[in-house]
């Protein structure tokens, strides 16, 4: 398999490399030449296998020759031997209709450990026997930082600098990327939002001279194989619901749109998927994209539901130049355009295409709060405020009722104690393997949301490419 640039100038890549390789040299993401296609038997043969043998079959095809199946078995196994439930990502039913996918029992607590554990062993991996040192720069909005944190925390060969917007994760998450005092890990506090930290990185990884100092890496969703880790669980649940006989609609808490592309992904792999619903806070910019074509930002305001505060979804230009007919050309003007005015306007081709799988809605923090109290008095499930907004999407979505719907349960509740407390009355306990979390010791720096503080900050520290 080859991965081209959404942006068409740079180079094709491998797996390995697309991996190690963060944004593509022409300001783009990586995405496959083509999808693989499986076959309603491919779909019927992972009835009854397990979250590791699943994960294999689906992702085989994306790793190509870079990794043997017991390579990637092994990889596989020891990165969802991390996770707390026998089945990795089990499927909850709430009432006839809706099921949770829950996707936080990974050391962390949220989905972002699902592809981040393999990551994390990819990195290594693919490092060993070299001298290369892996400079890696990413944004949080407060679950991928400690689940990046976690994943390569004390290992040889890799930094990581992870910015998040000061004052705008919860204590929970803030001190999950805090606490981790390995000489490896660098965390830093900006002024400003997490659209500003995103922005940061990705200019970093433009700039020639910095990213010629440093062989710079990403654990964001802007490195493919993070998404790719992702599809492996739409497969896992409808199959569990009855495909490739029976459809599936997924709802899926959106901010990067990373995690709804992986079902995009999963759907053009063959997957019978019936709607991906795209639930948004307030800050609906996807929202509006998907239902009017006006992908314009406005200011990011700060919810309950801090993860999805991103106006700037990098996930959506891969979203775009797959549905507009792969024109790099294109896409880079379509994007430079977007850069320079912070607006524009999808194409007929870009919204007609979008239309035929995606729905989208965007909830009130009132419904929000609905959702979370419906689902603990009426369920017997509490949720975090993510999962929250997804579930409330799902439970108004005018689709054919016998069709189930699963909502990505994207973090475990107890990530968000107080805005579960404010919606249901009661807090959520931490699980005890982080139980002593708040007496944990924290280390991290507050720097100004300025290029110059940031590249400074990591130049200092950072290992030079030899
Ligand atoms: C808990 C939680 N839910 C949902 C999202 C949104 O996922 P994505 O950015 O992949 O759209 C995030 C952040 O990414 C998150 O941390
Ligand atoms: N919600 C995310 C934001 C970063 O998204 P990513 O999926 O691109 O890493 C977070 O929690 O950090």
């Amino acid at each position: 398999m080859r991965y081209q640039s959404t942006r068409g100038a740079a180079p094709t890549l491998g797996f390995r490399d697309v991996t190690l390789t963060g944004l593509a040299a022409d300001g783009g993401l990586y995405v496959p030449e083509s999808w693989p296609a499986f076959s309603t038997d491919d779909i019927a043969a992972l009835r009854g296998l397990s979250y590791v043998e699943t994960a294999i079959r689906v992702m085989a095809p994306f790793v190509g020759e870079d990794l043997t199946e017991e390579e990637l078995r092994a990889l596989c196994t020891r990165a969802y031997g991390r996770f707390a439930h026998a089945a990795v990502t089990p499927l909850v039913q709430l009432d006839e209709r809706n099921w949770l996918l829950e996707l936080f029992h990974g050391p962390t607590l949220a989905f972002k450990d699902v592809a981040l554990q393999l990551l994390g062993r990819f990195f290594e991996k693919f490092l060993t026997g070299t001298d290369t040192h892996l400079t890696i720069v990413g944004a949080t909005s407060g679950d991928t930082g400690s689940a990046a944190i976690d994943a390569v925390a004390g290992r040889t060969g890799v930094d990581i600098f992870m910015l998040h917007p000061k004052g705008r994760v919860s204590d929970v998450q803030r001190r999950q990327m805090t606490t981790v005092l390995a000489p490896n890990v660098h965390n830093i506090a900006i002024e400003g939002s997490f659209d500003d930290a995103q922005a940061l990185v990705k200019a970093m990884f433009n700039d020639p001279a910095f990213s010629a100092r440093f062989r710079l890496s990403a654990v964001n969703s802007i490195n493919w194989a993070r998404l790719m880790a992702q599809v492996v669980y739409y497969f896992y649940a409808a199959v569990r619901l009855g495909a490739p006989e029976r459809k599936v609609a997924f709802s899926v808490p959106t901010g990067n749109f990373g995690d709804v592309f992986a079902g995009y992904v999963a759907a053009k792999m063959g997957l019978p998927v019936e709607k991906l619903i795209v639930a948004t806070n307030v800050n609906d910019i996807l929202h509006r994209a998907l239902s009017s074509g006006d992908y314009s930002t406005g200011t990011v305001t700060p919810t309950a539901a801090p993860s999805m505060d991103i106006q700037v979804s990098s996930n959506f230009e891969r979203l775009l130049f797959d549905l507009a007919g792969r024109d790099g050309n294109a896409m880079a003007g379509q994007m430079r355009g977007f850069e320079s005015s912070r607006a524009m306007r999808l194409t007929n081709a870009q919204r007609e295409g979008a239309a035929a799988l995606f729905a989208s809605d965007r909830v009130e923090p009132g419904h929000m709060n609905e959702a979370m109290r419906w689902a603990a008095s009426e369920a017997g499930n509490v949720i975090d405020p993510h999962t929250a907004i997804g579930l409330a999407a799902a439970r108004r979505v005018d689709l054919d009722p016998a069709v189930p719907v699963v909502t990505l349960a994207t973090a475990h509740p107890a990530k968000f104690p107080d805005a579960v407390e404010r919606a249901t009355g009661s807090r959520a306990p931490l699980p005890g393997r982080v139980g002593d979390l708040f007496e944990r010791q924290e280390r991290y720096d507050v720097l100004p949301g300025t290029y110059a503080a940031v590249t400074e900050y990591i130049a200092e520290r950072a290992v030079p490419k030899a």
